[in-house]
């Protein structure tokens, strides 16, 4: 068992921000846990930022499991996420059950689903399993196509009330926190004041319980990244800068330098054996 647990989680709504932030791989994961991160989450975002999809809609069980086990493998003390992608249980309880099961055999503390009303059954199934679990509304990008893009959610009295209902639906079925995904911040403020459980929010604003950001935009390692994100570094010019060099070396022949290859220090030695091997090549045929 991992040091942050679900139920430290929800105990830190009110008294102590909760940080998330995506990781797909053993050595990402592996920084996010040494930097204090309380949730490593495998998020369904690896289909654009890893696969280069525009959209979440192709990520498939077998790509999720994959990722979760690489992250699983580095994280020590952090909560493991694991997001259900699209289509992996939407059809029936049944085959949710089935598609969270091998996420937490793939080394998930707990899973995430999009929606809230709408799979009451489900997390409730999951709770009673044992299996914890996180919502997610306002936007929910697995909605993409309906959506016609990503945009901002909550401006009608329509999407207040169905932010509303999904948060208090995964707090009745026994989730453990919700995302709230670019929601105008008054309306993440409501949410967050509503609901007992913590409120975990991306270009959300301020009045949530915890920030979510996506590894490739904190970092600046992804071209598109939404408005709502901050970069912290710009990892993708330092990469540049270090393969062009790269490039630069080999080219001009700077690279490799002596200190990166090993030689005979005899040479009468190596010419003896390699005249010997060369000989012997040559009887074999
Ligand atoms: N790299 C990355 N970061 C994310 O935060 C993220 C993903 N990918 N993929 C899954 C979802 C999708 N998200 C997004 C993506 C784009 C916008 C965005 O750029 N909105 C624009 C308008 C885009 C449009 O017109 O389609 C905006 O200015 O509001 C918002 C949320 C958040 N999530
Ligand atoms: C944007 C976050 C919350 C997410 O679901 C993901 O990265 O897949
Ligand atoms: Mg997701």
């Amino acid at each position: 068992m991992r040091e942050v647990t679900p139920k430290r989680i929800r105990e830190m709504k009110g008294k102590e921000k909760i940080t998330m932030v995506t990781a797909y791989d053993y050595p990402s994961a592996l920084l996010a846990d040494k930097a204090g991160i309380d949730i490593v989450f495998v998020g369904d975002s690896l289909g654009m930022v890893v696969y280069g999809d525009n959209n979440t809609l192709n990520v498939t069980m077998e790509q999720m499991v994959f990722h979760t086990r690489a992250v699983a493998k580095a994280v020590k003390r952090a909560l493991v996420l694991a997001d259900m992608p699209f289509s992996s249980y939407e059809v029936s309880v049944e085959e949710g059950v089935k598609n969270a099961v091998k996420l937490i055999q793939a080394g998930a503390d707990a899973v995430k689903i999009e929606g809230g009303a709408d799979h009451e059954k489900l997390v409730r199934k999951l709770v009673r399993m044992g299996i914890p679990v996180m919502g997610h509304t306002g936007l929910t990008p697995q909605r993409y196509l309906r959506l016609g893009g990503y945009r901002i959610t909550g401006e009608t009295e329509e999407e207040i009330e169905e932010i509303l209902r999904d948060a208090k639906a995964l707090e009745r079925a026994g989730a453990f926190a919700v995302v709230l995904e670019f929601v105008l911040a008054d309306v993440a403020k409501l949410v967050t004041e509503e609901v007992s459980i913590p409120t975990i929010g991306i270009g959300a604003g301020p009045y949530v319980d915890g920030q979510v950001l996506v590894w490739h935009d904190l970092l600046g390692i992804y071209e598109s990244s939404p408005p709502f994100a901050k970069r912290y570094a710009e990892l993708g010019k330092i990469i540049l800068d270090a393969l062009g060099q790269y490039n630069r070396e080999v080219k001009s022949g700077e690279f490799p330098g002596r200190e990166h290859y090993w030689e005979f220090m005899d040479k009468e030695d190596f010419r003896r054996k390699a005249q010997k091997a060369l000989e012997r090549l040559g009887d074999g045929e």
